[in-house]
C-alpha cells in the first residue's frame, strides 16, 4: 500500500485524507430474514468467518491511517455490522436512521445513543430513511437515493436539518437498493482540481437521475455490470486508496487508470447480507475536516 499518487500517468495527482469512521464488529451477524435478494435464511453463514473478513477491512484502515470507532454490537440485530445504515453524520449533527424494515428498525435508537454519546447533536428522524446507505456527500452536495429503502420525504429533511444542497436520484434495480451500491464516491473531499469524482453503475437509475450524474460528473468511472453484481461499488476512498471488493477486478483497473490506488478485500461472507465494505463504513465527517487536512499518510 502506498500514498504516494504515481508520477507516472496521465491521470492527476490524487491526495489521500485522514477519514474518520463507525463501524461495528459482526458479533451477531447471519443471515435470518429476507429483506433484500442477496439475502437467502435458508442457506448457512459463517459468523466466525464473517468477523475475520471484517477484521481485514479493519486492518485495512489502520494501516491507511483512518481514526475507527466501534459501536458495540447487539444480540439480535443481525444487520449491524452495515454501520453506514446507521445514520448520517455531517456538520456535528446525526440525522438518524429511521429502517424501512421491522427487522432493522431498533438499531435507529441504538446508533443515536451513540451518536449522543460521541458529542454529536442528534437529529431524531421523522421519515423513513437508511443513513448513509443512501445519502452521499459529494463535494458540498448530499445525493439522496431512493426507490427502495429510504422515503423521498426524508431529502427534504435532510436539507432542512443541514441547508445544503440536496440532489435525489432514483434506484430502478432491487439488486442495487442503496445508493451506495450504486454509487462510489471517489474523492471524499474535493480533488486538487476542485472537483469530486464518483464510480457509478448506469443501470440502477432511472433517466433523469441518469441524465443528472451525466451532467455533474463527466469524468466518473463507468461501472461494468459484473463489478457491480458483486456490490464493487460499495467501496471506501480516502481519496487516494479506494478499498473495494477483491472481485472487482475491472473496476480495480479503471481506478488504476485514473490515479487511485484500489486495494481489494474479501468481503464474501458479508456479502451474504447484502452488504460489502462501503455498507460496514459509516464516514463521520468531523467538523473541521477537508482539504486542509489532506495529508501523506505514509503507509507503506
Ligand atoms: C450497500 N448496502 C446495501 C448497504 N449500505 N447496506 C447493507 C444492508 C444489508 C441489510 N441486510 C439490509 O438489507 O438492510
Amino acid at each position: 500500500m502506498s500514498n504516494t499518487a504515481p508520477s507516472t500517468t496521465d491521470a492527476p495527482a490524487r491526495t489521500a485524507t485522514k477519514r474518520t469512521i463507525l463501524m461495528c464488529k459482526p458479533d451477531f451477524y447471519t443471515v435470518s430474514y429476507r429483506i433484500n435478494p442477496w439475502m437467502h435464511p435458508e442457506e448457512p453463514t459463517d459468523t466466525s468467518k464473517a468477523v475475520a473478513q471484517w477484521q481485514t477491512l479493519v486492518d485495512v484502515y489502520e494501516q491507511l491511517g483512518f481514526d475507527i470507532s466501534y459501536i458495540d454490537p447487539i444480540d439480535g440485530l443481525p444487520d449491524m455490522v452495515y454501520a453506514a445504515n446507521g445514520g448520517f453524520v455531517l456538520d456535528g449533527i446525526a440525522y438518524g436512521a429511521k429502517f424501512q424494515y421491522p427487522e432493522r428498525q431498533p438499531e435507529g435508537p441504538a446508533y443515536m445513543d451513540w451518536f449522543r454519546q460521541a458529542g454529536l447533536t442528534v437529529a431524531e428522524p421523522e421519515q423513513t430513511n437508511e443513513g448513509e446507505g443512501d445519502f452521499l456527500l459529494i463535494g458540498n452536495t448530499i445525493y439522496a437515493g431512493t426507490g427502495f429503502r429510504s422515503d423521498s420525504t426524508s431529502h427534504d429533511e435532510l436539507a432542512t436539518i443541514y441547508g445544503r444542497e440536496v440532489v435525489t436520484l432514483k434506484l430502478i434495480n432491487p439488486s442495487f437498493y442503496h445508493l451506495d451500491t450504486a454509487i462510489a464516491v471517489l474523492d471524499p473531499e474535493p480533488a486538487a482540481d476542485g472537483t469530486s469524482n464518483i464510480a457509478y453503475l448506469e443501470s440502477a437509475f432511472d433517466e433523469p437521475s441518469l441524465a443528472i450524474l451525466r451532467e455533474r460528473f463527466p469524468d466518473a468511472i463507468i461501472a461494468t455490470e459484473e463489478d457491480a453484481a458483486i456490490l464493487g461499488l460499495n467501496s471506501y476512498s480516502d481519496g487516494y486508496n479506494v478499498v473495494i471488493a477483491a472481485r472487482a477486478v475491472r473496476f480495480a483497473e479503471q481506478l488504476q487508470e485514473k490515479g487511485y490506488n484500489p486495494i481489494g478485500v474479501d468481503l464474501s461472507e458479508l456479502l451474504l447480507g447484502g452488504g460489502g465494505v462501503k455498507c460496514c463504513t459509516l464516514d463521520l465527517h468531523p467538523v473541521g475536516t477537508g482539504t486542509s487536512v489532506a495529508r501523506s499518510l505514509g503507509v507503506s
